[in-house]
């Protein structure tokens, strides 16, 4: 490919690795953007639209699309921070997936109980941005200067080992679950932001005509976002079991019920975004699908 074939075309950046990438996948599937990736390359051009896909560290999206070298892109919102793009990208769209928080972390078993008793002291990080002005705030109301101040120091991963190998008295790193901070014997003192994946556009449009197909684009992924939010339940149920049915899952106004070629039984189907759990009716939730089952046991 040589960059003429990017000519005029709209340019998204995509994650090329790590945790938000499969997400970001399903999301261009969802939304109809047909690309072929071939192995190593991490440009690629769209098949059905005007678009190329350009495959980037998730970091370092905020600046390609702050500065207006790509037009769109899905990162963190936290990244956008740490990489201080905030004023250069609007965020058009929250994606529900990547959710984590960053927090402040110390060893549960140490002396520190507080942020407050971490400062002035060691501090390791991959956000040493956002730390740095949390950090910053703090060390300004205990008046702390120079030397006395928060050393903030940065590493590229594995940031939970810093405490156990004596580089640090705490940490700021992103949790999720929770196993990697309870793996390092790290409990959270602290909560510096909340995050999750956001579609963002760059400030400085490079092409008018690339508008319309900005706004298409959000506007699928959009619709691919509010779908992953709701279950459709499809099941067939003698009609003489369906108020217990209907009682697992209601209609808003009334329930729709399809009369069957079997005498006696009838179909059901229900679109919703939380469905109480039960045994035989049980849709997960983050996923379109629809189940046809013959339900003779509502309990
Ligand atoms: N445990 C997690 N749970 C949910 N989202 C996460 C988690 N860790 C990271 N993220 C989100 O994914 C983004 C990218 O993180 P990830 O660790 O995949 O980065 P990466 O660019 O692949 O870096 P690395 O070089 O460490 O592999 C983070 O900025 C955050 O928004
Ligand atoms: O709360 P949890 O669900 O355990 O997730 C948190 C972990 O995920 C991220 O790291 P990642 O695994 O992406 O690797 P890294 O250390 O190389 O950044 C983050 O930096 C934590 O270490």
């Amino acid at each position: 490919m040589n960059a003429d074939s990017l000519d005029g075309r709209l340019l998204f950046a995509i994650p090329k690795k790590g945790r938000l990438y499969e997400k970001c996948l399903s999301i261009l599937a969802g939304a109809d953007i047909q690309f072929r990736r071939h192995a190593r390359l991490d440009v690629c051009l769209v098949l059905n639209h005007p678009i190329a896909l350009v495959f980037l560290p998730a970091s370092d999206i905020p600046s390609f699309v702050g500065k207006g070298n790509v037009d769109l892109g899905i990162t963190g919102h936290d990244v956008i921070l740490e990489s201080q793009m905030h004023e250069h990208v609007t965020e058009e769209l929250r994606l529900g997936f990547g959710k984590c928080a960053l927090q402040v972390q110390v060893p549960e078993a140490g002396s520190i109980k507080t942020v407050e008793d971490l400062v002035g002291k060691r501090v390791v990080t991959s956000f040493e941005v956002l730390s740095g002005e949390y950090f910053g705030k703090l060390d300004d109301i205990f008046q702390l200067s120079g030397e006395k101040r928060t050393k903030i120091d940065y590493v590229g991963g594995s940031v939970e080992a810093a405490c156990a190998l004596g580089l640090a008295d705490g940490i700021v790193d992103l949790v999720e679950s929770g196993d990697t901070m309870r793996a390092a014997g790290l409990h959270a003192i602290a909560t510096v932001l909340e995050t999750e994946a956001v579609l963002i556009k760059s400030r400085i449009p490079k092409h008018e005509a690339h508008s319309s197909l900005i706004n298409l684009i959000t506007n699928r992924i959009k619709g691919v976002v509010a779908a992953s939010k709701y279950a459709i339940c499809q099941y067939n149920v003698a009609r003489d079991r369906l108020p217990s049915a209907i009682a697992i899952t209601p209609g808003r106004r009334a329930p729709t019920i399809s009369p069957l070629e079997a005498d006696g039984w009838v179909a059901r189907c229900k679109v919703d975004f939380t469905y109480k759990r039960a045994s035989t009716l049980d849709p997960p939730h983050g996923k379109v699908c629809i189940f046809n089952v013959e339900v003779d046991a509502v309990k």
